[in-house]
């Protein structure tokens, strides 16, 4: 039998014709979007995401600024963003991550106006969603969320295990959880019987970056796995989740690639939409 896939790329397309719809209704509303992609570091992946983010909003009628300077310091990126916050045409900005060693990121996340703040990454962002209150999320979680509920998958009650704690997927991801009102935990590195707790799990996030280190041990019996991670092992694209022995384990899988990575990019599309709807006044569906 094996699990139901839980297919990230056809609910991006999906997702992507309501944004589409939007965009133009902004337009003739006379509202223009742009978004401003910002890569200050030297990482090859890095170069990768921040084209498809480019092309993502070229498809949808949203102007993207992409700005890639690498070897700045901590003053000349501060500067750069602030310039990005004061420029009236850009709705959006996203600094990508990681930063080049020895910058301080969260002096640069939090620097991003709250407005404009599409990555849900600085301190007024994530205050926001720690209170379950209205705001731009960190977009992967949101991805995910949008995705267990395209599948209709109940979270109320449910025991969700998250394996990883950062701040851009881990954390936020907990948050959500919570307050969808299911039970999460979250492991990580200095969790002991990990593997024990995430056999818990109904639902389980694995987002480590350690290619395949979740087998068929970690997993009950027809549980929901979303596999974020993403690592190039000799040129391919693997997860933190070996795919073919979760497979028949597990009830709900997501793929790597066409699970989570389609749907961050359609959840940044999503909050720079609301960022330039609420910006200009408009409700629309932001929010
Ligand atoms: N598909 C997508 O859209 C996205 C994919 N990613 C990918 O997801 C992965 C995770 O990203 P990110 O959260 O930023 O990574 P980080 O490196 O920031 O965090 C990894 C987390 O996993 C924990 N961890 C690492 N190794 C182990 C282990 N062996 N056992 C238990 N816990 C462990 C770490 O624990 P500790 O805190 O104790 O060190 C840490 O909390 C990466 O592969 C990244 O490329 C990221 C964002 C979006
Ligand atoms: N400020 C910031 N915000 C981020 O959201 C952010 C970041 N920094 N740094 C790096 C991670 C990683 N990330 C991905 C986005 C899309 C895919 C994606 O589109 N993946 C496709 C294709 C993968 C490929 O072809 O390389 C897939 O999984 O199917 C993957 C990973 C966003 N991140």
């Amino acid at each position: 039998m094996g699990a139901i896939i839980l297919n990230g790329k056809e609910v991006a397309s999906q997702w992507e014709k309501k944004n589409s719809l939007r965009v133009q209704n902004l337009k003739a509303k006379g509202v223009n979007i742009c978004l401003a992609v910002a890569r200050f570091n030297d990482d090859e992946a890095s170069k990768v995401y921040v084209r498809k983010k480019v092309a993502m909003c070229e498809k949808l009628g949203i102007k993207p600024i992409l700005i890639e300077e690498e070897g700045l310091d901590q003053e000349k990126i501060e500067n750069r963003v602030s310039s990005l916050n004061k420029d009236k045409e850009i709705n959006g900005i996203i600094v990508q991550l990681p930063l080049p060693k020895g910058i301080d990121k969260e002096r640069v996340l939090s620097l991003v106006s709250p407005e404009k703040d599409v990555d849900g990454l600085n301190v007024f962002s994530c205050g926001l969603l720690y209170k379950n209150m209205p705001g731009l999320r960190p977009c992967t979680p949101s991805g995910i969320i949008h995705l267990l509920k395209e599948y209709k998958i109940d979270l109320v009650g449910k025991r969700a295990v998250i394996l990883g704690r950062s701040q851009l997927v881990g954390l936020p991801i907990f948050l959500m959880l919570l307050h969808e009102n299911a039970t999460p935990t979250i492991v990580h590195s200095k969790t002991k019987d990990l593997k024990n707790i995430c056999k818990e799990a109904d639902i389980l996030i694995v987002a480590t970056g350690r290619a395949k280190m979740v087998n068929r041990e970690y997993v009950k019996e027809g549980a929901v796995v979303v596999d974020v991670g993403i690592s190039r092992i000799e040129g391919k694209i693997v997860g933190d989740v070996d795919f073919e022995d979760v497979f028949d384990v597990a009830g709900y899988l997501t793929p790597v690639p066409g699970g989570v990575g389609p749907l961050t990019i359609m959840s940044l599309m999503e909050n720079v939409i609301n960022a330039a709807s609420i910006q200009a006044g408009i409700k629309d569906d932001a929010f």
